[in-house]
């Protein structure tokens, strides 16, 4: 090291004095006497910066050696009298080399911890953290009732009996910690509470036993929230807001928002039962913003039906309850208001695109069709926009075509990106899952979307729709754009293979009138009989071929009962055909006692599930952990990542957990 500063203190005057001594010599034979006398001056001069440097080089040593000394003794000192708890361990045998007086008084051991363990003083420390080389550890740890966060290094050494030793500073935070963990379960959670059904409830019970119905209901409510510290506040007839502190949330879920059965058992004297529905915005900084998500987790819980409880957290959506079998709760009144909404947007745009689910069936393709038919009467250009291979519907789109209204009106995905404008308006029908559509770029490209749904909402949604309507009571999309082309055209404007789309569309949905019918669904086929549909012809779509039936009792053939009333059917080998899947589910619930049915296959690299249930199972709230969707009586879902016999139990775990809770 010495050697080294000294090469580098050194000033290399060597060369110029070597160069002087060549002139004197070189001067020799032409002046001897000057050649003499300049050779012993440089010598002289050599003999003087020789010992001027040396002495300059001793005492810069010196400096350096004062300094690095001080440097040492201030470690040392740092070390021993630093202000954080420290405690040096070799972390291979957790034997503590040397800590602190401040480590000692909070470990509470008197001696210095010489041939102890970490653990005799912080029971719950472990050093994984340290040989990963993270500088933090992970956890607080506890010592003698307090918390600390602990960094630390870890230096390797030359000793024999370890190869490392672990330097460690404590910092005490368990006052931070208490004041950071009271803040948080001191944060504000907004929660509106809405009575589904208020108007139906006033208008079917006499007027006299309004006060005695509301009365109970809000003792219901006010028993739910006592004892919480919130504060409840009627802001509407059928609308309170509930604000409560975070700590009392865990209890709610806790306790599964209770206050849905409560109010559900509630017995009104004409037998309808009252419904409410919660909405709670959590984990946002402002007030405005949790009111703002509050009001959103209302209009998800009702537009999934109502009687649950929706939550919406800085991440994602939760959903509590929801098992009820919907009612309808439509109103004539939104249906005209989103009509006259549709044709403004189809007015104010250039052209317009329709697409439904990937892999479209009969209800999308004829909502389709009805949505051409309404842009035709406003002389827009509509394209459908359908895969022509990968769909449920080849007649019909076959059908269709024979129109000439049908001429190059069906799309492929990709030509529809290419062609779409910022002033086009997609229309989306039968699904409102982005990741559902046929084409998901193109909702990114159109100018406006618009949205027309029945299944109940997931937590993934287009939510940047102009127009949204969405009916989760309607029984197929068919039909509630049969609702809304009674205000759009009339029904001599409807081609008779579009009313027939529209009619397979709710005949297949509703399982040819027999689940999910309403009042308004007759009132939507009636309609399109007017236009012409022709049952017999509609019929004939629902025809199927030998193979097909064979393959369908082969799915049957592989049932089993789960639970003594679940049937399951799960076939290993791929080769089922989508509609197959779901035909068979749907007759599985033909058998005696059976209240759903599950059928799983394999699909390309996926697992696909159809679900059916008569009612009583609700199977997209069962399938719905497992990522599908749907309505309460027509599921599915698809699954990646997963062996088929691992769906199988996912599947049994996801009854389980319906059935228990
Ligand atoms: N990966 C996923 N994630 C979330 N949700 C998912 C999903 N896959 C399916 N779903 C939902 O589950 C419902 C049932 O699908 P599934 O394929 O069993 O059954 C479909 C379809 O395969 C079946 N189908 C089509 N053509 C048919 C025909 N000719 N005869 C009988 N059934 C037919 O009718 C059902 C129409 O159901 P719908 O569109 O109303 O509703 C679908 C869809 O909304």
């Amino acid at each position: 090291m010495n050697k080294k500063l000294s090469r580098m203190l050194e000033s290399n005057l060597r060369f110029y004095f070597l160069c002087l001594l060549a002139f004197s010599i070189a001067a020799f034979p032409f002046n001897p006497m000057l050649a003499l006398t300049e050779g012993c001056i440089t010598i002289l001069l050599f003999l003087w910066n020789r010992n001027s440097s040396q002495k300059r080089k001793k005492s810069i040593l010196q400096y350096i050696d004062n300094l690095t000394g001080s440097v040492d003794s201030a470690n040392k000192s740092t070390l021993a009298n630093s202000p954080l708890p420290m405690m040096v361990f070799r972390p291979e045998s957790g034997e503590v080399v040397w800590s602190n007086e401040h480590f000692m008084a909070l470990s509470g051991v008197k001696e210095q911890l010489f041939d102890m363990r970490v653990d005799d003083a912080a029971p719950d420390f472990s050093a994984q953290w340290l040989l990963e080389g993270k500088s933090v550890s992970p956890n607080r740890v506890t010592m003698n009732g307090r918390q600390y966060q602990v960094y630390g290094n870890l230096v390797r050494t030359k000793d024999r009996q370890s190869h490392m030793v672990a330097t460690t500073y404590w910092v005490d935070t368990t006052d931070g910690d208490q004041a950071l963990s009271q803040y948080q379960m001191s944060r504000p959670v907004i929660c509106i509470l809405m009575l589904d059904n208020y108007d139906e409830l006033m208008k079917t019970i006499p007027d006299a036993q309004h006060s005695a119905l509301l009365a109970q209901i809000d003792e219901k409510v006010n028993a739910w929230v006592s004892g919480t510290n919130g504060m409840l506040l009627k802001i509407t007839r059928d609308k309170q807001l509930f604000l409560f502190e975070e700590q009392q949330y865990e209890a709610f879920v806790q306790e599964k928002f209770s206050l849905l059965d409560a109010i559900r058992d509630i017995k009104s004297f004409e037998g309808v039962a009252p419904t409410i529905s919660i909405g709670i915005g959590k984990d946002f900084a402002t007030m405005a913003e949790l009111y703002r998500h509050a009001t959103l987790s209302l209009e998800m819980a009702l537009s999934r039906g109502g009687d649950q409880a929706v939550v919406r957290n800085k991440v994602d959506f939760a959903f509590y309850g929801g098992r009820a079998k919907a009612t309808e709760k439509r109103t004539k009144v939104k249906s005209r208001v989103m009509a006259n909404a549709l044709s403004e947007l189809i007015v104010d745009a250039k052209q317009v695109y329709v697409m439904g689910h990937a892999f479209a069936d009969m209800d999308a393709l004829g909502a389709a069709a009805g949505i051409c038919c309404a842009a035709r009467k406003r002389n827009k250009a509509a394209f459908i926009v359908m895969d022509p291979e990968r769909n449920a519907c080849k007649e019909l789109i076959e059908r269709l075509k024979e129109c000439p209204e049908y001429e190059n009106v069906f799309i492929g995905a990709h030509d529809a990106f290419l062609r779409i404008q910022p002033n086009s308006l997609v229309v989306v029908v039968d699904t409102s899952r982005p990741d559902m559509v046929e084409n998901p770029d193109l909702l990114g490209c159109a100018g406006r979307i618009a949205v027309i749904d029945h299944h109940r909402r997931g937590a993934l949604y287009i939510d940047n729709a102009a127009l949204n309507f969405h009916e989760p009571y309607a029984s197929s999309a068919a039909e509630l754009v049969t609702e809304l082309l009674q205000y759009l055209v009339e029904p001599s404007d409807v081609l008779r293979a579009e009313s027939e789309a529209l009619l397979a569309g709710i005949v297949l949905d509703t399982k040819k009138f027999t689940l999910r019918t309403g009042g308004r669904t007759f009132d939507a086929a009636a309609f399109l009989r007017r236009a012409g549909a022709d049952t017999t012809e509609v019929q004939r779509f629902f025809q199927s071929e030998l193979d097909e039936m064979v393959n369908r009792y082969g799915i049957i053939r592989e049932a089993e009962l789960y639970r003594g009333d679940i049937a399951m059917a799960v076939i290993e080998e791929a080769g089922v055909d989508r509609i197959t899947a779901a035909k068979a589910a749907d007759e599985m619930l033909s058998l005696r006692g059976v209240r759903a049915a599950f059928v799983a296959y394999p699909m390309e690299q996926s697992i696909l599930i159809s679900a059916r249930s008569l009612g009583e199972v609700n199977v997209q709230v069962v399938l719905e952990v497992l990522g599908g969707g749907g309505n309460s009586t027509t599921a599915g879902a698809k699954i990646d990542d997963m062996g088929i016999l691992q769906v199988k139990q996912e599947l049994m775990d996801a009854v389980d957990r319906y059935l228990e809770n």
